[in-house]
């Protein structure tokens, strides 16, 4: 891999290699772009099968953050880390300790939160190091975990979805099939639920699938047929890339509207499900809720607010939508178009000199 060449095309700012070799961390730390303010992204553990690959998912991942976040409203720049490794085994406190030295030296360039792999608890080891973490329990007078949040959005996210595609945004009585049913999903189906909608799920954990079905009546599909069945909405809430050459001509669903990132394996992906006539909710503008959460932090967490804000992502979907009406484009453009449009602005807004331009944290230490 040409790393420069990658960083060129798509103007990353800086890329980190962190090690420690006493805890046995290895971390990449990937900061895309800064205009709005500080990186935030969260950590993702995982065995990637090569430091390429490993390398790839961070670039891509923190490029996703810039956009996630400036299509939200937040004042914040996209980053994200990868640390190599089982989550499961190769754990240990030591390990989350240096990586919270590496996160301080970067003096508030990138703050972290938690991703795939990540929780919490490990959030308070971080924590012990440096101030540039979110995520960290409640008992930090903090957010806590925010796949809940994230599922909120979601299930906002998916009536402004039905609105377009089917007039009204009541999800009672629409089938809905779910796909992966972990953290975020499991809190998704409840709100569903709740609203009197059908569920059709399906999970590689028979465990995760058994709690649906019996918590909220869902009926349980293989993950192979997920695709198929019979469904007015498609909720994919497990990995990125589903939406491809195989699955697509399979797809009964009206709207496309889940939890996953990177949903479209390739950007014509899009295209064809636009043709389609499908009401595509762009993953990075629907899952937004968890890192808006987050990022009220940086301000004194207050709950009611973080939790207006993700009310906001009905707003945000529909002005996607707006945006792809606007310029006869598929939805996953008009959020990136979206995003894009506020980073110019600020761009050129910041071109203006600013003496003692205070850091955004200094407000959470200020209060
Ligand atoms: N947690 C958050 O706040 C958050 C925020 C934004 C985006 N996301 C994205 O949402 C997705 C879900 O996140 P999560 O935190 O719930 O993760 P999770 O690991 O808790 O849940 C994912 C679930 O998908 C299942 N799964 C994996 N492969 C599958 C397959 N082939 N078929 C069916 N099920 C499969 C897993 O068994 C697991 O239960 C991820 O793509 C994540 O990146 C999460
Ligand atoms: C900051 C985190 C809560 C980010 C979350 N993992 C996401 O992909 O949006």
């Amino acid at each position: 891999m040409e790393i420069f060449k990658y960083m060129e095309k798509y103007d990353y700012e800086q890329l980190l290699f962190c090690q420690d070799k006493e805890s046995g961390l290895k971390a990449i730390i990937a900061i895309h772009d800064t205009t709005l303010g500080p990186a935030l992204g969260g950590t993702r553990m995982w065995m990637y099968e090569s430091e390429e690959a490993a390398i790839e998912d961070a670039l891509r991942l923190a490029r996703g953050m810039t956009y996630k976040n400036a299509a939200a409203g937040l004042n914040l720049g996209g980053g994200k880390t990868v640390i190599i490794g089982d989550p499961r085994k190769d754990k240990n406190e030591a390990m989350f300790r240096a990586f919270g030295r590496f996160i301080q030296g970067l003096n508030g360039r990138y703050i972290t939160a938690e991703d795939v792999g990540t929780t919490v608890a490990d959030m308070d080891i971080i924590y012990e190091e440096t101030d540039y973490v979110t995520g960290i329990s409640p008992a930090f007078g903090s957010s806590g975990n925010p796949s809940p949040v994230t599922a909120y959005g979601v299930y906002r996210g998916m009536k402004a979805a039905a609105k377009e595609a089917f007039g009204s945004d009541s999800l009672q009585g629409k089938v809905i099939a779910v796909q992966g049913v972990g953290n975020v999903a499991y809190n998704l189906c409840r709100h569903l639920h709740e609203e009197g909608a059908k569920l059709i799920v399906t999970d590689i954990n028979k465990e995760a699938v058994q709690r649906v079905v019996e918590e909220f009546g869902a009926k349980a599909v293989d993950p192979n047929d997920i695709y198929s069945v019979d469904c007015d909405i498609f909720a994919p809430c497990a990995l990125g890339g589903i939406i491809n050459d195989e699955t697509i001509p399979q797809l009964k669903a009206k709207v496309i509207a889940g939890a996953a990132n990177n949903q479209l394996k390739e950007a014509r992906h899009g295209d064809i499900i636009h043709e389609m006539g499908i009401v595509y909710a762009p993953d990075y503008v629907i899952n937004a809720g968890g890192v808006i959460n987050v990022a009220d932090e940086l301000y004194g967490y207050n709950r009611e607010r973080a939790m207006k804000k993700v009310e906001q992502i009905y707003n945000n979907i529909e002005k996607v939508f707006e945006i792809a009406k606007r310029d006869n484009i598929p939805t996953y453009k008009a959020a990136d178009r979206l995003a894009e449009e506020r980073i110019e602005k600020m761009r050129k807004s910041r071109s203006q000199f600013l003496q003692n331009g205070q850091h955004i944290l200094s407000r959470r230490r200020n209060r």
